[in-house]
């Protein structure tokens, strides 16, 4: 077992869906995988194995913001071997032409976090998503849903009540189509550790306009992005 994850080697599926709601994972798990398992209920972080059409896939929660998703990332990669962390997460629309429940594959996430400060120093390091996980993520789509699907860049904000919204919007210019909080860190330890990301995100509000979905909609639209995932997952092999 490691430090936060109560499964023993063995227990975890080389890939893993990674929301940052650990309900979410009981729900995905629940709803699109067979044969399943709960491997660790640690600090209510929930995690799953099962099997989607034959292929074993775990789903691990992250919690929110970086440093919460980069302890399970960490354990994940180096005391369970994963080898490709897929998240599933919701996302702000941050400009017109993302709508809310539009689906965003991020190609890259950039960041206000201190995190790779702190690992590079004076170097700005581009966290990107695996070509391999985000050219079949992007093929599967519009074979899962007629939902809108953009694919670019989002950014990984620390604060989800931004103290400073107008270096949010400076994102915008710049071509950032969406923000969350954990995308960065995910891509960055990926490369860390010689393993495989990419993050999945649907639209739950707009940051722009104000626009939010229901707990029902959410609910429904989570659908596509999990299906894109486990697609992705299993065609990049
Ligand atoms: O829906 P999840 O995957 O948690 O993602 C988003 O929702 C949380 C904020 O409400 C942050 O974790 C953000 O990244
Ligand atoms: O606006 C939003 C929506 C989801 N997640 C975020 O971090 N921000």
């Amino acid at each position: 077992m490691s430090t936060h994850i109560g499964a023993e080697p063995g227990q975890i599926a080389p890939v893993v869906l990674f929301p940052g709601d650990p309900l979410r994972a009981k729900w995905i798990a629940e709803q699109f995988l067979e044969d399943v398992e709960c491997y660790s209920e640690v600090r209510g972080m929930y995690g799953y194995t099962g099997t989607w059409q034959g292929t074993p896939i775990s789903v691990q929660g992250s919690g929110i913001g970086q440093p919460s998703l980069a302890i399970y990332v960490n354990e994940l990669f180096r005391d369970y071997d994963v080898r490709s962390i897929i998240r599933v997460g919701s996302c702000g629309a941050l400009n017109e032409k993302v709508a809310v429940r539009d689906i965003v594959i991020a190609s890259g996430a950039c960041t206000d976090s201190a995190m790779n400060r702190i690992t590079f120093e004076g170097l700005d390091y581009a966290p990107v998503a695996d070509f391999g996980l985000l050219r079949a993520a992007a093929d599967a789509a519009p074979t899962v849903s007629d939902q809108p699907v953009h694919v670019g860049l989002i950014y990984s904000c620390d604060s989800f009540y931004a103290s400073r919204p107008e270096l949010m919007m400076r994102m915008v210019e710049y071509g950032v189509l969406a923000v969350e909080m954990e995308a960065s860190a995910l891509y960055t330890l990926a490369a860390k550790h010689g393993r495989r990301a990419l993050a999945v995100c649907t639209v739950s509000d707009h940051v722009v306009t104000g626009e939010e979905t229901s707990a029902q909609e959410r609910q429904e639209t989570f659908d596509a992005m999990v299906e894109i995932a486990l697609k992705a997952a299993v065609s990049a092999g």
